[in-house]
C-alpha cells in the first residue's frame, strides 16, 4: 500500500460500514486528503438498515445486523464514537447475566435447550438430559484417544469436528453456531478461516481437548502472575492507563485517536457481551455519514455506476456514470469496500476479474414480526435460538423451510440498559479536534481522566439492572436460507411468509391466525450478497486476489470489506477501517 502524497486525493468505493469507517478515520489522520465516496444507491449503510415499520411507523424493524459483540475492538470504537459525538445516551448494553443474553439451540422435537454461557449453564447443557447432548460428553472425553495425524492442511469445520469428536457434535451443536454467524454450511466452511486458533493447535497437537486444557492451565497461571504484578505496579502508582490491557490496535486507538478512555469502556463492557443502539444499527452508519458530511474535504457521489478502474502513470482512474453523464476522475489511491463480485465488474484484467468472482455469499431472507400488547415468548426469554443440522435430519419434510434461527428482538430491547451515565456527555468532541484541543474545551476544563474512574465503574456496575418496557410486545426476526439455498430454487416472498408463519406455530406456539390484523406487523427483506462464506480454499483465493491487485495496481488500490477483513461482523469492518486509515 502506498502512502498518499500530501494534499492528495483518494476514492472510497462503497458507503457501507467499511467505506464510511475508513473515510471517517482517514479524515482525522489525513485531513489534507480529498476524499470522494462513491455509492451506487441513493443511501449509505449498505446491508445495515433500520427503517421504521411501514404500518404504524413506530417500531424499528432491522433488516440486517442489530447487535454488536463487545469482545471485538470495533465495538469499543463504535461506543467510543457515540461518546465522542455526545450521543452516549443511545448506546445500550445487555448484561452477561441478563435474560436478554440467553441463547438457545432448538432440538428436533421443538424444545429450546439453553446454550452454555457459564459453568452452570454448561453443566446443565451437558448433563441436563436433553436430546441434543445425549452421549455428547462421551464423544468429547474420547477425543484424546481418537487416533489421527497432526494435520497442516485446511479442511471443513464438519470434517474437523467429526474426525475429532464424531458426527454428533457437529450435527447437534457446531452446525447451529455456524448457522448463526455465516448462515453457512459446516461442510464447506474452512476451519483455518473461521477457527484459526483451533487450526493452529491442530498443527502441533494430536488432541484439541488436551491442548485446550494445557493452554487454559498455562493461561490461568500466566494471568494470575500478571494480575499480581499489575496490582503491585498499580499500588505503586506506576501503571498508566495507556498501558491498559488490550490489543495493539486498541492501544493505538487510545493513544492516537480516542478522546475518551477505551480501557474504562472495555472494563464496563466486560460485564455486557452485547451492545445495541437506541435507534437501530443504522444510527452507526448515519452518524459516520453525518460527521463526514460536515468536512469540506469529503464529497459523496450517490447513484453512480462505476464501469472501470484503470491504473496509469498519473494515478488511478475511475470511470463512472452519474446523472446520465460519463465521468473520469483520477485519484492517488482507491479503497474498494464493495464485494469482490462488485469489483470484478470494474477491473480490466480478465484473470483478476475471474478470481474476484470466486468467493461466494449466503443469501438470507429476514422475516420481521411485531406483535402488539403481548409477550408471546415469556417461557423462554433470551437473545434467540439457532437450528442445528440435526433438526432437519430428524424432520426431513421441513428442510424446505430452511430456517437458520430466530432472534428475540423484544427481549434484547427489554433487557438492555444505557451503558454510559448521561452525565458523561462531557466526553463529546468534534471530529478533527485534537486530543489537546478537546481537553482544553472540556466543560469547566476538567480532566475527567483523573477523576476516580474506579468509583465510576463501581457506580455503573450498580446500574446493570434489567429494565422492562411498560407496554408488552413481541418482536422477532426469522432468518432463513443461507446454505440451505445453495443448490435449491429460492422460495418467493409469499412462500417464505407461509413457511415463517408455520415455524412460529410449530416452534414457538404462536398462532398468527389468532392475532388481530391491528396487532400484527410482518415485513420481509432479502439479502442476495449477505455474508461472505469463508469456505475451504477461501484464504488461498484471497491471497491470490491481494497479490494480483498489488501487481496490477502497484499499491494504488486496496481492497477491504467483509470478504477481506478476516471477520464478517460490523465491528471487524470498523476496526479494519481504522487500521487502514491510520497507516495512510
Ligand atoms: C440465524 C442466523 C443469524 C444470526 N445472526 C447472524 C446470522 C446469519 C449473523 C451473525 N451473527 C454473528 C455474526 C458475527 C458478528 C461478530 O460480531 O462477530 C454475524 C455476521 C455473531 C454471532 N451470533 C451468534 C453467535 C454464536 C455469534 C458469534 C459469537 C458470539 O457473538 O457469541 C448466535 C446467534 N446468531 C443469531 C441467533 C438467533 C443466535 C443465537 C441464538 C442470528
Amino acid at each position: 500500500m502506498t502512502i498518499v502524497r500530501k494534499a492528495g486525493s483518494l476514492a472510497v468505493i462503497g458507503s457501507g460500514i467499511s467505506g464510511l469507517s475508513f473515510a471517517y478515520y482517514l479524515s482525522y489522520f489525513r485531513p489534507d486528503i480529498k476524499i470522494t465516496i462513491f455509492e451506487k444507491s441513493s443511501r449509505t449503510g449498505g446491508y445495515i438498515s433500520s427503517p421504521l415499520d411501514n404500518k404504524s411507523h413506530k417500531v424499528i424493524l432491522e433488516k440486517g445486523p442489530r447487535t454488536l459483540r463487545t469482545a471485538s475492538d470495533g465495538t469499543l470504537m463504535i461506543a467510543d464514537l457515540f461518546q465522542r459525538c455526545g450521543r452516549c445516551d443511545e448506546v445500550y448494553g445487555v448484561a452477561k447475566t441478563s435474560l436478554g443474553n440467553k441463547k438457545y439451540i432448538l432440538d428436533w422435537q421443538n424444545h429450546l435447550v439453553e446454550a452454555p454461557s457459564s459453568f452452570y449453564t454448561a453443566w446443565n447443557f451437558l448433563f441436563g438430559g436433553n436430546l441434543l447432548t445425549k452421549g455428547l460428553i462421551n464423544d468429547i472425553l474420547k477425543e484424546p484417544w481418537r487416533p489421527g495425524p497432526i494435520i497442516t492442511q485446511d479442511e471443513s469445520v464438519e470434517g474437523f469436528f467429526s474426525r475429532r469428536f464424531g458426527p454428533r457434535v457437529t450435527d447437534n451443536v457446531v452446525s447451529a453456531i455456524y448457522n448463526g454467524i455465516y448462515a453457512g454450511d459446516v461442510g464447506d466452511l474452512s476451519i483455518r478461516s473461521v477457527m484459526p486458533r483451533l487450526f493452529d493447535v491442530k498443527k502441533s497437537h494430536r488432541s484439541v481437548v488436551l491442548a485446550h486444557i494445557t493452554s487454559r492451565l498455562a493461561n490461568g497461571l500466566f494471568t494470575g502472575v500478571k494480575g499480581l504484578f499489575r496490582a503491585g505496579l498499580t499500588m505503586l502508582g506506576l501503571l498508566k492507563k495507556k498501558w491498559g490491557g488490550g490489543s495493539d490496535l486498541l492501544r493505538h486507538y487510545q493513544c492516537e485517536f480516542s478522546t475518551g478512555n477505551v480501557w474504562f469502556l472495555k472494563n464496563i463492557l466486560k460485564k455486557m457481551p452485547i451492545i445495541s443502539l437506541k435507534n437501530g444499527m443504522e444510527s452507526v452508519t448515519n452518524l459516520l455519514r453525518d460527521q463526514l458530511q460536515g468536512i469540506s474535504n469529503v464529497k459523496y457521489v450517490y447513484d453512480c455506476d462505476i464501469s472501470g478502474i484503470k491504473n496509469g502513470e498519473k494515478g488511478i482512474t475511475i470511470s463512472y456514470t452519474h446523472n446520465g453523464t460519463e465521468h473520469r476522475d483520477i485519484f492517488d489511491h482507491i479503497n474498494c469496500t464493495v464485494s469482490p463480485k462488485g469489483l470484478s465488474d470494474m477491473v480490466e484484467d480478465p484473470k483478476l476479474s475471474n478470481l474476484l468472482k470466486a468467493p461466494t455469499y449466503s443469501k438470507v431472507r429476514l422475516v420481521n414480526f411485531y406483535l402488539r400488547n403481548k409477550n408471546y415468548i415469556q417461557d423462554s426469554p433470551g437473545f434467540g435460538y439457532l437450528i442445528p443440522k440435526a433438526y432437519y435430519k430428524h424432520n426431513p419434510g421441513l428442510k424446505h423451510q430452511a430456517i437458520l434461527g430466530v432472534i428475540f428482538d423484544s427481549d434484547v430491547e427489554k433487557h438492555r440498559s444505557q451503558i454510559f451515565n448521561p452525565a458523561t456527555k462531557r466526553f463529546s468532541a468534534k471530529l478533527g479536534e485534537t486530543v489537546e484541543e478537546y481537553k482544553r474545551n472540556l466543560i469547566n476544563g476538567e480532566d475527567w481522566k483523573n477523576k476516580g474512574t474506579d468509583k465510576e465503574i463501581a457506580q455503573y456496575k450498580g446500574e446493570f439492572h434489567e429494565v422492562s418496557s411498560t407496554q408488552e410486545y413481541t418482536k422477532l426476526t426469522l432468518m432463513m436460507g443461507g446454505h440451505y439455498w445453495k443448490n435449491e430454487v429460492i422460495p418467493n416472498e409469499a412462500t417464505a411468509l407461509l413457511n415463517a408463519k408455520d415455524v412460529l406455530k410449530k416452534q414457538l406456539n404462536i398462532d398468527l391466525n389468532e392475532i388481530s390484523e391491528d396487532d400484527l406487523i410482518i415485513e420481509t427483506a432479502m439479502t442476495d450478497e449477505g455474508i461472505p462464506q469463508y469456505n475451504v480454499g477461501f484464504e488461498d483465493t484471497k491471497q491470490e486476489i491481494l497479490d494480483k491487485v498489488d501487481v496490477l495496481y502497484q499499491g494504488k488500490l486496496t481492497v477491504s470489506g467483509m470478504s477481506f477483513n478476516g471477520g464478517v461482523g460490523v465491528p471487524d469492518c470498523v476496526s479494519n477501517g481504522y487500521k487502514l486509515a491510520a497507516h495512510m
